[in-house]
């Protein structure tokens, strides 16, 4: 049975891991300029936004939640968020809060690594000028496999005489292995697919174990890069640098205390800001429904229009989060009791269920996800339309689905 899918936010100490993360939940972590603010790893509720079916079908203004919220065909759908604290150049070997840190990574389905492009902080997060932020995407990336790497040489001799005698595939080998870090089969599979001219697994040498290891975290650890602070002067440099060394890795520029700040201002009714676009309203585009901004705040606002919602478009972390769901390939699935209404079962709001399911998943395993381990008599989509359970779950295909329960039988 698939499980919700978890995102793990990483970075080094005061690259902006909390501030993101505050502006994507309603949790209050704490944020402040000193490495390690935040000790304990930070499992919170963030809202991802995804244009919302109801807008499919014109259904807007009944469009009712019963998790996070939809407004105008815009939704915020909760997806869990885990904040993985301390991490430093040399964690796998106990620095920082180390293994910990790792850890607790095992149960992260994809990685967002907020990198500091201002190159404002140094690797271990401490205030400097002029730092090179490639530096960190590579020690980072480093320390999870080395540490990956560490657990699987310890135990590479019994590993290989058990695999020789027991005459099993690599990659049931492998999975036995990698299944604590939350692989399956088919992951390792993968894995072991892409690296060119492989030999058997008894002839792999550290260098060898080293390329099945960068490949597993390919499969394991997808990530996006938030190149973070893009409000700085610095950044545009370090952020080519980054995109020019890593054409394949999924990047998206961030001002997360622009985000905090903005949504700061909207709370208290100073501005009309929708999340994730560039567009602010003050005072001045709508005298009635705004109080007024002092000239402070107001060329504070001035400031970020120019140099972070007019270049880049918004502040981007709606984007990250959404970057996230994309590299996990989740596609939103609506599960509703009445298939020609949308409605769940009473009352005439629609679309009130609505699971984060990766694109391919086959109907029924849905079914059991949502429904757990009960009997389907029938799978209905659109229309009334029945999909047998092989069927796959696309974006706008079989992502409105409506089961059918077999009665209890009654001995
Ligand atoms: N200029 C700028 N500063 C930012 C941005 N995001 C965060 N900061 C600042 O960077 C500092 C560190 O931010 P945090 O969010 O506490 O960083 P962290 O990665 O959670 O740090 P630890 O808790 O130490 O791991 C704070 O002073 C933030 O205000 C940004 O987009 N631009």
């Amino acid at each position: 049975m698939p499980r919700d899918p978890l995102i793990g936010i990483v970075g080094k100490p005061s690259s902006g891991k909390s501030t993101t993360l505050n502006s994507l939940t309603d949790a209050a972590a704490q944020v402040g300029s000193f490495p390690f603010t935040t000790i304990e790893p930070n499992k919170a509720t963030g809202y991802l936004q995804v244009d919302c079916v109801c807008g499919r079908f014109g259904k807007q203004a009944l469009c009712k939640p019963n998790y996070g919220w939809c407004s105008n065909g815009k939704r915020h759908v909760p997806i869990m968020l885990l904040d993985v604290a301390g991490l430093v150049p040399g964690a796998h070997s106990g620095r920082g809060l180390g293994n910990k840190f790792l850890d607790d990574l095992r149960h992260a389905d994809a990685l967002i690594h907020v990198v500091d492009v201002s190159g404002t902080t140094d690797a271990e997060g401490k205030n400097t000028r002029g730092y090179d932020p490639l530096y960190d995407i590579e020690w980072l990336q480093d320390e999870i496999r080395l540490w990956i790497e560490g657990n699987l040489e310890k135990r590479w001799g019994s590993i290989v005489r058990r695999h020789t005698a027991t005459k099993s595939s690599a990659v049931d080998t492998l999975q036995a292995q990698f299944g604590g870090y939350g692989s399956h089969a088919p992951m390792v599979q993968r894995a072991l697919h892409r690296i060119r001219g492989l030999p058997p697994l008894e002839q792999w040498d550290k260098e060898w174990i080293t390329k099945v290891v960068r490949s597993f975290m390919i499969e394991k650890f997808p990530t996006v890069l938030a190149l973070n602070k893009i409000d700085h002067p610095d950044a545009d440099k370090n952020v080519s640098k980054i995109m020019l060394k890593y054409p394949e890795t999924k990047a998206v520029l961030a001002s997360a205390v622009t985000e905090v700040f903005l949504r700061k201002l909207k709370k208290q009714g100073f501005v009309h800001y929708e999340e994730g676009t560039e567009f602010v309203d003050t005072f001045e585009d709508d005298p009635d429904g705004l109080k007024p901004l002092d000239d402070k705040l107001l060329q504070r606002i001035e400031n970020i229009r120019d140099l972070v919602l007019y270049r880049f478009g918004s502040t981007g972390v709606v984007q990250v989060l959404q970057a996230a769901a994309g590299v996990l390939d989740l596609v939103p699935v609506y599960t509703v009791r009445n298939i020609h209404t949308f409605t769940g079962g009473h009352g005439e709001n629609v679309f009130r269920d609505c699971f984060l399911i990766k694109r391919g998943t086959p109907v029924g395993k849905v079914a059991r996800y949502v429904m757990g381990e009960v009997t389907i008599a029938a799978v209905e989509t659109v229309g009334g339309v029945r999909v047998s359970e092989d069927d796959v779950v696309d974006a706008g295909k079989n992502d409105v689905l409506s089961f059918k329960l077999a009665p209890k039988s009654v001995n």
